[in-house]
């Protein structure tokens, strides 16, 4: 419980009702003491890899709690597998991958966190093999999109093949043996329909991507259809002011001007040659057209969905955590 105890008590008035639990940092990273670390110190070390400066005490203190909690909930659904088993006098199929849908706005840390997890959660023998699956590659065609005018509206829903996207995690949560999704390629911004990503029935799978959080679409007929996020067994939304992420999007953006953008298949290859200024100038541009748009339309109305929410502050460090009452 957080240190100020908030509906600890019992005296909550009806005012500060909540679903939630929140926990402040310190609260959160105290648990972190009792937690056990799966990894030896160099294999967090070696973490630090995956995100450009994933801070080491931040691995320790807030993802090892976390994904500690995870784990419990993996452990908790095997359980009610196997009594569900008992209670219906019958051999019932084999429990189905645990499904963890990761939501949040473009560039406020959705494939740091999902890495980091994979690997902790990887670390616990109750559960080794952890798939990660972005959304990106159920994006449209770049072509398909332009048909439908929609080249200045990747990332948000209707950009997506959601029927498609439905389909993979409805067959992932059959327990279908193997299950397909196609990627995408940052490098030259469209989906590369020859490579497929492969989900082998693990124990886990981590589906991370902006909308993962959407409810299910109303048609004209008034029906309304299944959403992914029906088939979630936790979520997480990774949550950051607007101003702090917008500039994280900038700050990511020269960087990879430095780097990615040098590759002459790039398709940002053309942002190489401009001035730094005019380079800030065109990140913003993008920002302020298609990605803070989205995030404020689309994706920070799904951050109550979740069954938790990781608060960050300007420096990426976790400030609170909101965690679903059960
Ligand atoms: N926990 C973290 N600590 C430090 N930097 C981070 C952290 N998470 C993300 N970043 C940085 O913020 C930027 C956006 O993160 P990224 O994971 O690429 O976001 P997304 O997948 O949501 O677009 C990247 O430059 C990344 O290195
Ligand atoms: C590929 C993305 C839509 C994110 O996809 P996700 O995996 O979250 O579904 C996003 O990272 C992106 O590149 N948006 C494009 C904005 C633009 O047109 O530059």
């Amino acid at each position: 419980m957080s240190s100020h105890g908030r509906g600890h008590h019992g005296h909550d008035d009806a005012r500060e009702a909540t679903p939630y639990i929140e926990l402040d940092r310190a609260a959160w990273a105290a648990l972190a003491a009792e937690t056990e670390s799966p990894l030896s110190a160099g294999e967090v070390r070696s973490l630090r890899g995956l995100g450009d400066s994933l801070d080491l005490d931040e691995v320790r203190e807030v993802y090892l709690p976390l994904s500690r909690l995870l784990s419990m909930y993996v452990e908790s659904a095997g359980r009610l597998h196997r009594e569900q088993e008992h209670f219906l006098h019958q051999r019932t199929p084999p429990r189905t991958p645990f499904v963890i849908g990761l939501a949040g706005s473009v560039a406020v840390g959705k494939s740091t966190t999902a890495r980091v997890l994979q690997q902790m959660l990887a670390h616990w023998p109750q559960h080794p093999n952890v798939a990660l699956v972005t959304t990106d590659g159920f994006l449209y065609p770049n072509a398909e999109l332009e048909q439908r005018g929609l080249l200045q509206r990747k990332g948000f829903p209707e950009s997506y093949d959601r029927r498609a996207l439905l389909k993979f995690v409805v067959d992932i949560k059959s327990g279908k043996d193997e299950v397909e999704a196609p990627t995408y390629s940052h490098l030259v911004y469209d989906v590369v329909p020859e490579e497929r990503v492969v989900v082998n029935r693990p124990d886990i799978v981590i589906i991370e991507g902006l909308n993962v959080l959407q409810p299910a679409r109303t048609h004209e007929d008034g029906r309304t259809g299944l959403a992914v996020s029906d088939f979630f067994d936790f979520s997480v939304y990774v949550d950051a002011d607007t101003r702090h992420i917008r500039q994280w999007y900038v700050d990511r953006f020269l960087r990879l001007r430095e780097t990615a953008f040098r590759d002459p298949g790039s398709y940002f290859a053309k942002y190489v040659d401009l001035e730094h200024g005019a380079a800030i100038t065109e990140a913003e541009r993008i920002w302020d057209t298609i990605n803070g748009p989205n995030l404020t339309d689309n994706v920070s109305p799904t951050r109550s969905r979740a069954t938790l929410v990781l608060r960050k502050d300007r420096d990426h460090s976790v400030r609170y955590v909101r965690l679903r009452k059960l």
